[in-house]
């Protein structure tokens, strides 16, 4: 598969503090990759040395086939970024704001920025800097789209969006996807309900770090909950299932066990052998990050 995205061994430090330490990530075409992690784990600063905006201290980082540090207009071309702070000019109206960055691009979509414009229900006459925090936010993501990116960085792209907005903006991202298979889109987030309708792929940060990798269908398959009724054969499916199990808790009636590194169906296999009753419940996406992120006992 050709890379469009290729970090190696990627470091970078403000003063004394690691912001990111040693980081590979790479990504091909026609995905949604997901980004997750704590604050401060350093997702805005890796996003940020793809394209450009920041200089690593060590390793490299291309896009495209090109240095992030170097890209060229046409690569930037290429490419689509919404970041967090949503910097605009704020003297202008939407629409003066978007004839200007528009003259910038060759394949401005004009028929998603009316698309976009009623879905959001943006005045086109309204001026940027009297926007509120949403409405800037939905106009800096319909200024990042609608010359058609090939790549599509969002970086906490829908944090003051309202559940119909946000709702909206899903949807489009799986459209853009779907009408052009070939799309990349990264999308850093906190709101995991959200991004889980979305993504195939989930990368989960953590101090510096990529703790997870990983395909998210595939994820979701070994991180999982078993509900196992007391008397039922608990304490035999706590031995069977050792190992494999980050939290366990029992309430009398019922042991609730938070399995990883185990496929269900490794697991129902285990449990059907010993003749063991058990209900398998897959977990959200907030819940599966809490179990990655060494916290399975919060798991609900
Ligand atoms: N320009 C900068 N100067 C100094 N420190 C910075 C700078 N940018 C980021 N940092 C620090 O680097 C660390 C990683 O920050 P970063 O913004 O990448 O985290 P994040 O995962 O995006 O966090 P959040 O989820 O809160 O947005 C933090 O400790 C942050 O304070």
């Amino acid at each position: 598969m050709n890379n469009i995205i290729q970090v190696s061994g990627l470091s970078k430090s403000f003063g004394k503090l690691k912001a990111l330490k040693d980081i590979s990530f790479s990504a091909g075409r026609g995905s949604i990759i997901g980004l997750m992690g704590a604050n401060g784990c350093g997702k805005s600063t890796l996003l940020r040395n793809m394209i450009g905006l920041y200089l690593p201290d060590a390793g490299t980082s291309q896009v495209f086939g090109e240095q992030s540090c170097e890209l060229s207009p046409q690569t930037l071309s290429r490419i689509g970024y919404v970041h967090q702070e949503g910097r605009l000019l704020n003297w202008m109206s939407i629409r003066q704001l978007l004839r200007y960055v528009r003259s910038h691009y060759q394949n401005w979509d004009e028929n998603l920025e009316e698309k976009f414009i009623e879905w959001f229900d943006l005045e086109p006459k309204a001026v940027v800097g009297k926007l509120s925090p949403g409405k800037r936010q939905q106009t800096a993501i319909l200024a990042a789209i609608c010359h058609n990116p090939e790549l599509l960085i969002l970086d906490e792209p829908a944090s003051a969006l309202d559940p119909l907005a946000r709702s909206r903006f899903l949807d489009l991202l799986l459209e853009l996807l779907q009408n052009d298979g070939e799309k990349t889109i990264i999308i850093s987030s906190h709101i995991l309900s959200d991004i889980e309708k979305v993504i195939d792929r989930a990368v989960i940060m953590d101090k510096g770090r990529i703790l997870k990798d990983c395909d998210f269908d595939k994820l979701k398959e070994n991180i999982f909950k078993a509900v196992v009724e007391n008397g039922a054969g608990a304490d035999l499916t706590n031995l069977l299932l050792s190992g494999k199990i980050a939290h366990h808790r029992s309430d009398g009636t019922k042991t609730s066990l938070v399995l990883q590194d185990i496929s269900r169906a490794e697991a129902e296999k285990i449990l059907s052998e010993e003749k063991i009753d058990a209900e398998i419940i897959p977990l959200p996406l907030e819940e599966i990050y809490k179990v990655i992120a060494g916290k399975a006992e919060y798991v609900l």
